[in-house]
Order: structure tokens, then C-alpha cells, then sequence
């Protein structure tokens, strides 16, 4: 029989306080999962509704965010947690003042699948609260992503998963709805080096940089182009899909900052999205960069943070991140190479 969720965090956590309170928290967690995938199971017209209101990233509010909110929140309050920082909620929030961990949360990823029946999901950090941070709690949520003690996200989709590391591996766990726990699926996860999907809005390629307009055109020239090799595209719109595919079979996510108003760093979250699926990629084997920075190790300015985010296939993410650095080789690369770049391998 599979190990469960709590049998895994047993072993992996020790007897390690710390750790212990991490693993505590997560068990909390993945009983606020199990409790809004039933309401998202009985669904109901509402969900995908706006409510009216806006968050503290300008994005309106759906019922199911708000609902997903509270959810969390609730589970954050029974958790050994001194500070909880939600993208639906503008300022951080004090809860236990001697704890000391801190959790920011994504509550509903992928808002706007709510109403189409397409995989969602819920993204959570978890960082360390010291003395300074006590003394001065805005700093609380501008620790780098390297700091993180746990991260992961769980999928609503035609499985209940968890996926989550702790720094030591990436693990994903499976809802068995007969034994009313999370049980383990796939230990240890590790994600192949080279892509052989893209996962990009490409919606939006007029508002994109030179180079990244130049990288994806160089997947789409396929076997005729540079690359010489065919690139699939998939891309569901709710990162934490995203995210699962590309740590089974590889691949490369780019949500890259463009030229609309309030896109510059692209839309998505430093602290409660990039970071805890940076951590996820990266102990899978992949990498996760801003284009020019390991995403894990940027200083957040705030919780509300944007950046713009590729992760996945380890050597995809690096060609990425050449193509933006490398403006000059991308001007000879037309004239003097034809359709041969400087970037094939
Ligand atoms: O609608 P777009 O611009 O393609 O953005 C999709 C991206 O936005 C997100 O939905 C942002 O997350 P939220 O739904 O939590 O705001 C990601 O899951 C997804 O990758
Ligand atoms: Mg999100
Ligand atoms: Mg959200």
C-alpha cells in the first residue's frame, strides 16, 4: 500500500522542530485542499463569478478566490504560524505572535478556468520568521526564495494532487477519496534536461521583447528552423498545470514581462507563485529564472511582488536566459546565419 502524506512527513521532517512545524502546517493544508475541492466538486453557478472587488494585483475577484481565501485563511489560523500573506488580501496578516513560520498563499490559481471546468489550484511558501522579523514584520515577506523551509501547490483537477519539496526532492501526492488522505504518487520527482514543449500566451508576442519574440519564433520554425527538431505548445492558463506537465515530461513555462500597461515584470507573483514552483522545478532537477536571475534568489520588494518567470527543462531555461543576454547575437543572427542561430544544440 502507498506510504501517506503524514507517513512521508514523519520521516522527512524528524524530530527537527522546525521542520516539524512545517510538516504541521502542511497537514493543514492538505485538509483546506481536500474540504474546497468538495465545494469546487459540487460547484455551483456562482463560483466563477465576479464579485465586484479587485485584489491588491488589480485582478478581480471571483467567488471561488474569495471562498478559496477563507479556506486557507482558516487553515492558516490552526497552523503554527506567526504571518499569513494572501494575493487576495492587500496587507499580510498577524496570527500567532511567537510562531515561527510564515506562510504566502496563492489560493485559487488560474481564476479565469474557474467557470470552464479546467484544472485549478492553490500555490503556498512557507519562510522562516526570526527575531528581525518580529521587530520589523514588512520584512517578513521579502526574504528570497532560497529561504523557503516548504513549497508547493495542490491541483483541482481530475485528481486531487499535492505536489510540495522541502528542499529535498519534489514529491507528489494523490487524494485517495476511500482513505481520506493524500497518499503518495510519484517520490522523488526528476524532470529531463530538454524540452519538447512550450508553454506561453502567445497572444500576446506583439507586446513581447526582441528576444523572446526571436526565441519562440525559433520554435515555431521547427525542424525547418534552427532548432531543427519540432516544438509542441500546450498551455492550460492555470500555472500549477502547467507546472505538473512540465515536471513529467519536460518542458519550458515563459510568462514574460511585455509591453502593456502594468505588464512590465509580466503577471505573475514573486512570493506566493514563482518562488514556491521555483523551488518545486528546481529540486526536480529543472530551472526557474526572471531571464536574467535565479528566481530564488531575488529579494522581493513586497508581498504583492510581480516577475517575469521561465522555469522548467534545465537547458531550455539557460537558452532562454542566453537570448536575452545576448542581444548582439541575436542582430547578427538573421543577415549573416539565414535561419542557422547561434543557439542550436
Ligand atoms: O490569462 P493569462 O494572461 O494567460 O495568464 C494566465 C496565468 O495567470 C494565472 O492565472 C495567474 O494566477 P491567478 O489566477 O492566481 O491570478 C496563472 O495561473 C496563469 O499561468
Ligand atoms: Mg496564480
Ligand atoms: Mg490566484
Amino acid at each position: 500500500m502507498a506510504s501517506s502524506l503524514d507517513a512521508h512527513l514523519e520521516s522527512e521532517c524528524g524530530e527537527d522542530p522546525l521542520k516539524r512545524q512545517v510538516g504541521d502546517t502542511i497537514r493543514h493544508l492538505a485538509g483546506a485542499a481536500i474540504k474546497l475541492a468538495d465545494k469546487i466538486a459540487a460547484g455551483g453557478d456562482g463560483m466563477g463569478q465576479a464579485q465586484g472587488a479587485t485584489n491588491a494585483g488589480g485582478d478581480v475577484q471571483k467567488e471561488l478566490d474569495v471562498i478559496a481565501d477563507k479556506v486557507f485563511m482558516e487553515a492558516a489560523e490552526a497552523s503554527p504560524l506567526a504571518f499569513f500573506g494572501s494575493e487576495e488580501q492587500d496587507d499580510a496578516v498577524a496570527l500567532k505572535p511567537d510562531a515561527n513560520l510564515a506562510m504566502a498563499i496563492d489560493p485559487l490559481d488560474g481564476s479565469s478556468n474557474i467557470e470552464t471546468n479546467v484544472s485549478i489550484g492553490t500555490i503556498f511558501s512557507i519562510l522562516p520568521v526570526e527575531d528581525e522579523h518580529r521587530a520589523d514584520p514588512s520584512r517578513v515577506f521579502r526574504q528570497k526564495g532560497s529561504r523557503q523551509l516548504g513549497a508547493g501547490f495542490f491541483i483541482y483537477g481530475p485528481q486531487l494532487l499535492l505536489v510540495m519539496s522541502m528542499g529535498n526532492g519534489t514529491h507528489t501526492f494523490i487524494h485517495a477519496p476511500g482513505r481520506g488522505e493524500f497518499i503518495a504518487l510519484k517520490m522523488s520527482m526528476t524532470m529531463g534536461e530538454k524540452a519538447g514543449e512550450f508553454a506561453i500566451n502567445a497572444s500576446n508576442y506583439r507586446h513581447w521583447d526582441q528576444p523572446i519574440r526571436s526565441y519562440i519564433d525559433d520554435l515555431l520554425a521547427g525542424s525547418e528552423g534552427p532548432r531543427e527538431r519540432d516544438f509542441n505548445m500546450r498551455w492550460v492558463g492555470s500555472m500549477v498545470a502547467d507546472c505538473y506537465r512540465i515536471l513529467l515530461r519536460g518542458g519550458v513555462f515563459l510568462y514574460p514581462g511585455d509591453g502593456r500597461k502594468g505588464y512590465a515584470k509580466g503577471r505573475l507573483r514573486l512570493v506566493y507563485e514563482a518562488n514556491p514552483i521555483a523551488l518545486c522545478v528546481e529540486n526536480a532537477g529543472g530551472g526557474a529564472t526572471d531571464g536574467t536571475t535565479r528566481i530564488l534568489d531575488i529579494e522581493p520588494e513586497g508581498l504583492h511582488d510581480r516577475t517575469p518567470l521561465v522555469f522548467g527543462s534545465a537547458r531550455e531555461v539557460e537558452r532562454v536566459a542566453r537570448y536575452i543576454a545576448d542581444p548582439s547575437a541575436l542582430a547578427e543572427r538573421s543577415p549573416l546565419f539565414g535561419k542557422r542561430s547561434l543557439f542550436r544544440t
